[in-house]
């Protein structure tokens, strides 16, 4: 149990952070040097314990890595390099993991079985494994969820239709229309982050995107090489301060090197339509883009968000529903049905977590409507993250301006993702370590 009392910013926020390389384009490094020929060398990647789970799996089906003290180092040897795994491949609490290797597993000549925390074993797999049997993937799911088994086979090319906005699902289908006879065409229902294209685009994949369309077009006879991968910071952790500094009295921070690959900086556009002082500078490498993000104190208007806004802050909603909270009216988030179906059905979990704080917040079929002028007293001191570590580093920064005796349960969640977050939040409240 953590004690939220000794984390109170008494005198704001502020100096100036990195945060962790983004774990979706970690994983996908990962993935994609994997099945790559040659040397992929990985540099400011993610640690936490999403991505070590796609690291491990990678190393169960055979593929060679390396670590230095800059670098991880993947010997790729294409997708015929993988090799059958000794055991059940462990997700742990991962959905990228999982979708993803579906994808990368589904043209292989070997069976393995795929198993999750409790919490990954209720997130539905058929969203995946269905679009996948179009290409002719053979999965044999435990009624659409986890545990599952997995056998390759030789994969034909198709056009697939998305049924949901999710990057996990498209990325699954592009990795395994790799590995399919002729050329594939994926139609996707809302644009969602494109880092799995530009990622294949880099290693040489015959892969294009025609985003009026909304449409992707990947044939097989495409070779993947080994690459250099610098990984921008999370933009999806960045946020976590982003929005402390925005709500709490006396702050002013600059996160350098954050990742703002257009398909996730809805957050930054919503900061400013709600009148944070946020200001953005881009950097010019190559590759993802990237840039530094300072943000001061703010005084904030409510917000409604629909449907088409939601794939672009998908992950940062627990944290706009505490932004809500302290805007100077009513805002209403629709369409986020998706929040259900992550690592806890966040839109209940939030709605839950932020009653305890006094937090007006009413919870939707798909989203919220939250009143930031009308907050009532703390009702229970004791909040939980649910095993959910975006849910746990919200309250953590939703009790940064209260004095009451706050609690959280369930604290080591935060490591799936940021392990690092504590000691990077009291660097910016100026506490002792
Ligand atoms: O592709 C990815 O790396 C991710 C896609 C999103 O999930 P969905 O594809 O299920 O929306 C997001 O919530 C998740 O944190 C990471
Ligand atoms: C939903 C998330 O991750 P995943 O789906 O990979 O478990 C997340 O990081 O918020």
């Amino acid at each position: 149990m953590l004690n939220l009392q000794k984390l109170q910013a008494v005198n704001g926020l502020q100096g100036q952070i990195q945060v962790p390389g983004d774990k979706s384009i970690t994983h996908r490094a990962l993935m994609i040097g994997a099945v790559a020929q040659g040397t992929t060398i990985l540099r400011n990647f993610a640690t936490g314990e999403d991505c070590q789970t796609t690291s491990k799996a990678l190393k169960d089906l055979g593929v060679h890595m390396e670590q230095n003290q800059q670098a991880l180092i993947i010997h790729g040897q294409g997708f015929a390099g993988l090799r059958q795994p000794f055991h059940t491949l462990q997700m742990n609490n991962s959905g990228t993991t999982t979708r993803l290797l579906l994808g990368l597993l589904a043209g292989s000549n070997f069976k393995a079985r795929l198993n999750g925390d409790d919490s990954l074993k209720r997130r539905p797999m058929a969203r995946v494994s269905q679009p996948l049997a179009q290409l002719g993937a053979d999965i044999t799911t435990n009624q659409g969820y986890l545990p599952l088994v997995i056998e390759g086979q030789s994969l034909k090319s198709t056009t697939i239709q998305l049924k949901v906005a999710s990057a996990q699902v498209k990325s699954a289908i592009i990795l395994a229309a790799l590995q399919a006879q002729g050329t594939t065409k994926i139609q996707e229902l809302l644009p969602t982050r494109n880092h799995t294209e530009l990622m294949l685009q880099q290693f040489g994949a015959n892969l294009v995107t025609d985003a009026t369309n909304q449409t992707i077009t990947v044939d097989s006879t495409g070779t993947l090489v080994g690459q250099p991968i610098n990984v921008p910071g999370d933009i999806s952790s960045a946020a976590f301060f982003l929005v402390a500094a925005a709500i709490t009295p006396h702050s002013k921070i600059t996160i350098k090197n954050v990742g703002l690959n257009p398909t996730r900086t809805k957050i930054l556009t919503v900061l400013k339509q709600m009148g944070a002082r946020i200001a953005i500078t881009p950097h010019t490498a190559p590759g993802e883009p990237r840039g530094d993000v300072s943000i001061q104190t703010s005084h904030l208007q409510p917000i409604q968000l629909t449907e088409s806004d939601i794939p672009a802050l998908i992950d940062e909603l627990p944290l706009l529903a505490l932004l809500a909270a302290h805007a100077d009216g009513v805002s209403q988030i629709n369409g986020a049905q998706e929040l259900r179906f992550k690592e806890s059905d966040r839109l209940k979990t939030v709605a839950q977590e932020l009653q305890k704080l006094g937090v007006v917040i009413q919870e939707l079929p798909d989203g919220w409507i939250i009143d930031g002028t009308k907050k009532k007293h703390i009702q229970d001191v004791h909040l939980d993250s649910h095993g959910d570590h975006r849910i746990g580093m919200m309250l953590i920064i939703a009790a940064l301006n209260s004095d009451a005796p706050l609690t959280l349960n369930n604290e080591a969640a935060i490591a799936i993702s940021y392990p690092r977050f504590l000691t990077t939040l009291k660097k910016l409240l100026g506490a002792r370590l």
